[in-house]
């Protein structure tokens, strides 16, 4: 088995434009035992020991990295919820849980979350239907071994409700900062739910959208096929960056000083901060990365950017030490005043005539 760390490093931003990355998701529960939100202290651990033996048999996973989150300290279990490899929700839990990675770090599955196994696969860019094919593939394999709970009326049988059905989640992250800018994320966001998918913030159910990263991602699993549902979201994604391109050009033609005023700000608190917030600095390079993408800065900046993104965030810039708010503050005001060093500044009079 791998190391953790090695593992982890696989995994690197790759400086996508608008859609950043995809995930799939798959929520099973194995035949006959009881959901997670009842079961005992005991029947957990054997569910746990029984998924382990069983996820173990598959070589991308055994040659992979396993983290057992019952003994592992809140550091790591950070980090690992920094890189999107466990939900908050496996994190923050209780007894009995923990993750199994691939060797290419590419798919993890979860123990003991919400629902006894959830597997999901997530890659850069706008892949959804790539990524079905690869999730069908492991959750075959899996299921080789445990016989899941399923319904020929329902389909698969999960903890909550919501996610009865296929039980699958199909999401794009996007960075949508024109239309944030433009105001008119309230009433995409309305529009969205009225055809049963959901806009989050980047760090899935509950969180701010900061910088104007989403995650669009289907509120219905019950009635549709895995097809259904990929093609929708799929082609909801690409009518939205088309909006996006759309803001991003009304803005340049109608209000240019507002945008450059963001992204000339933005530069000016990177490079002279002394101390700054986790989400202050993502909306700055947030902005960054709109100036890359709309040609103010190289496009290359994209991928320091994301890097930058991830290296500012708590557990990321701890590196396993203990440090307060305010030290951290300060730390991440260095990371990025040394990051901006090896970015070309922002220049407003040349710029590829469209994003
Ligand atoms: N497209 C994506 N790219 C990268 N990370 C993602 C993407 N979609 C979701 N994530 C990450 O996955 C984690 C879980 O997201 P979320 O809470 O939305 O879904 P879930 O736990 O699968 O679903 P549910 O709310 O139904 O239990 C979050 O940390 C989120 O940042």
């Amino acid at each position: 088995m791998e190391n953790l760390n090695d593992c982890c490093a696989k995994i690197k931003p790759c400086g996508e434009a608008i859609f950043i990355s995809s995930r799939i998701r798959l929520a099973r529960n194995l035949s006959g035992e009881i959901f997670q939100t009842a079961i005992s202290d005991k029947g957990r651990t054997e569910i746990f020991y029984r998924c382990q033996s069983a996820i173990l048999k598959m070589r991308k996973f055994a040659n992979g990295a396993y983290c057992n989150l019952e003994e592992t300290p809140p550091q790591t279990s950070r980090i690992l919820l920094e890189k999107n490899l466990i939900s908050s929700e496996l994190e923050q839990g209780k007894g009995s849980r923990g993750v199994f990675i691939s060797s290419d770090a590419a798919a993890s599955v979860m123990v003991n979350e919400e629902d006894h196994l959830r597997i999901q696969v997530i890659e850069g860019g706008l892949c959804l239907k790539a990524l079905w094919k690869k999730i069908n593939s492991i959750d075959d394999s899996i299921e080789k071994y445990l016989p899941y709970a399923f319904s020929s009326r329902y389909g698969y049988l999960t903890a909550c409700p919501t996610n009865t059905g296929t039980g699958m989640r199909a999401s794009v992250m996007m960075h949508l900062l024109g239309l944030a800018m433009s105001d008119d994320m309230e009433k995409i966001t309305r529009g969205l739910n009225q055809l049963g998918i959901v806009a989050r913030g980047s760090n899935g159910e509950g969180s701010d959208p900061v910088g104007a990263f989403y995650q669009i991602s289907n509120q219905q699993t019950l009635g549709f096929s895995e097809q259904d549902i990929i093609e929708r979201i799929t082609n909801i994604c690409v009518k939205l960056a088309e909006f996006e391109q759309n803001a991003r050009q009304k803005m340049l033609e109608e209000n240019p000083e507002a945008l450059f005023d963001k992204i000339a700000r933005a530069w000016a608190i990177l490079e002279s901060a002394i101390m700054i917030s986790t989400s202050e600095a993502t909306e700055c390079l947030s902005a960054l990365r709109l100036a890359s993408d709309m040609g103010f800065m190289p496009a290359k900046s994209k991928i320091l950017i994301d890097e930058t993104l991830l290296k500012i965030r708590p557990a990321h810039l701890s590196e396993g030490k203990e440090l307060t708010p305010k030290m951290r503050d300060i730390k991440r005001a260095a990371v990025l005043k040394s990051a901006i060093k090896n970015l070309k500044k922002p220049v407003f009079g040349s710029r590829k005539k469209r994003a």
